[in-house]
């Protein structure tokens, strides 16, 4: 019996030290489910709204938690999402946040499996899943909005696509990311983190191609199989009126695409995400049109995880990927539905973190319940390995 008999809110720590949603949900049955908020830094304009936490909270509480408590099934994951929505009773989250709502939704699924005793990607995705395992995109040199004094695109991601297992590639990023610490401290470049654990070097976008480029290959010539990089360039941060600014370089929108499809040639890229603003659906398909075949074009900014967004981006042919994080649209329904629409049109779903991130594994169940072929979620840190540790955990445990 899966019954909401209880849930309970409260603020805990993000992995930026700070505040963030955490829910629990119980069921009737005794089956518990618990699961927090995630926050971007580089969010898009278009992205549900994320409210301060205790006013998030409160109207939950006030809201929300009296059409779950007695009234809802949390194995029923529909159910759950539509009683959230009719509380909010906007289309953006606005009334109820999407900080609470995401947090709820996710704890209402792990409750729905606690009961029925399968792991959430079987529950979420159904007893013929488990087979097929993401592979992880892992940011190990960035800066943009998540560090300061450091690359203007934002993230360079390791994306080790000839890996025989995800175990393999998980390790495989640690590598690279291991291999630029050490070619950083050999040209003298010292280096912190920035909010994923990325590197972020006081360096320009030009070096840093130069790094992963040689990171990528020693560590594959090391591991035996393909890794290529890719890059989310969060663009929309560095668009300011009508031009791209990244650092001393200011490009015209035909210029941007035309230096993106070249980075794409020079570096056989794997993945670009975000590479033009997000209101830039015709830039997006022209560049599309001219490296579609070669590369992943995501829209992550541009798309926010919506399907409404999605469904104009496919009308002009915008993309070939879109990145998927369920607090962008605050349901999992809604994530699932944007999923299955990207699916349907050949648009490859990329399930992602976000830079601020806590202990919680939803997405890593999220990616294998949908057969998503990628996952990014960072390479260190203890809020980036809990996802990576528990892909390898369910890689094991599937084949038990
Ligand atoms: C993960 C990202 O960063 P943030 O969470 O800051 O949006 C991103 O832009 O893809
Ligand atoms: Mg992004």
């Amino acid at each position: 019996m899966t019954r909401i008999e209880t849930v309970r809110l409260r603020p805990v720590l993000d992995s930026r030290g700070n505040e963030t949603v955490e829910a629990d949900v119980l069921t009737e049955s005794g089956g518990f489910g618990r699961a927090a908020a995630p926050s971007g830094a580089s969010t898009g304009e278009y992205e549900a709204i994320e409210l301060p936490v205790d006013e998030a909270i409160a109207a939950a509480r006030e809201h929300a938690v009296p059409r779950l408590e007695g009234r809802t099934f949390a194995g029923d994951q529909r159910e759950v999402d539509a009683a959230l929505e009719a509380a909010d009773g906007t289309d953006d989250f606005s009334e109820i946040g999407a900080n609470a709502a995401v947090a709820i939704s996710m704890a209402a699924a792990k409750a729905g499996a606690d009961v029925l005793g399968a792991p959430l990607y079987q529950h979420l995705g159904g007893a013929f899943r488990g087979r097929n395992f993401p592979i992880p995109l892992g940011n190990v040199i960035g800066g943009g909005e998540h560090a300061q004094d450091a690359t203007s695109i934002q993230e360079f991601l390791a994306a080790p696509v000839g890996a025989p297992s995800v175990r393999d590639a998980v390790f495989a990023n640690a590598a690279v990311h291991e291999r630029v610490g050490e070619l950083l401290e050999e040209r003298g470049e010292p280096a912190a983190k920035g909010d994923e654990g990325a590197w972020a070097p006081s360096i320009d976008d030009a070096e840093a191609f130069e790094l992963m480029e040689e990171a990528v290959d020693d560590v594959a010539d090391e591991f035996g199989f393909d890794i290529k990089f890719g890059l989310d360039m969060a663009a929309a941060e560095r668009f300011e009126d009508g031009e791209y600014v990244f650092g001393e370089d200011v490009r015209s929108t035909e210029e941007q695409v035309g230096y993106v499809a070249d980075l794409v040639d020079e570096y056989d890229l794997a993945y670009v995400e975000d590479p033009l603003d997000e209101d830039a659906y015709e830039a997006f398909a022209e560049l599309t049109a001219q490296v579609g075949e070669q590369t992943l074009v995501c829209g992550d900014d541009l798309f926010v995880t919506n399907v409404d967004r999605l469904e104009e981006g496919i009308e002009v042919g915008a993309a070939n990927s879109i990145l998927i994080k369920p607090n962008q649209i605050g349901t999992l329904s809604d994530a699932f539905d944007a999923i299955e629409l990207a699916v349907e049109s050949s648009y490859t779903p990329v399930i992602s973190h976000r830079s601020g991130e806590t202990e919680d594994t939803t997405i890593a169940h999220l990616a294998v319940a949908t057969g998503a072929p990628f996952i990014k979620t960072g390479t260190v840190g203890g809020e980036r390995t809990a996802k990576l540790n528990e892909l390898i955990r369910i890689a094991d445990e599937a084949r038990l």
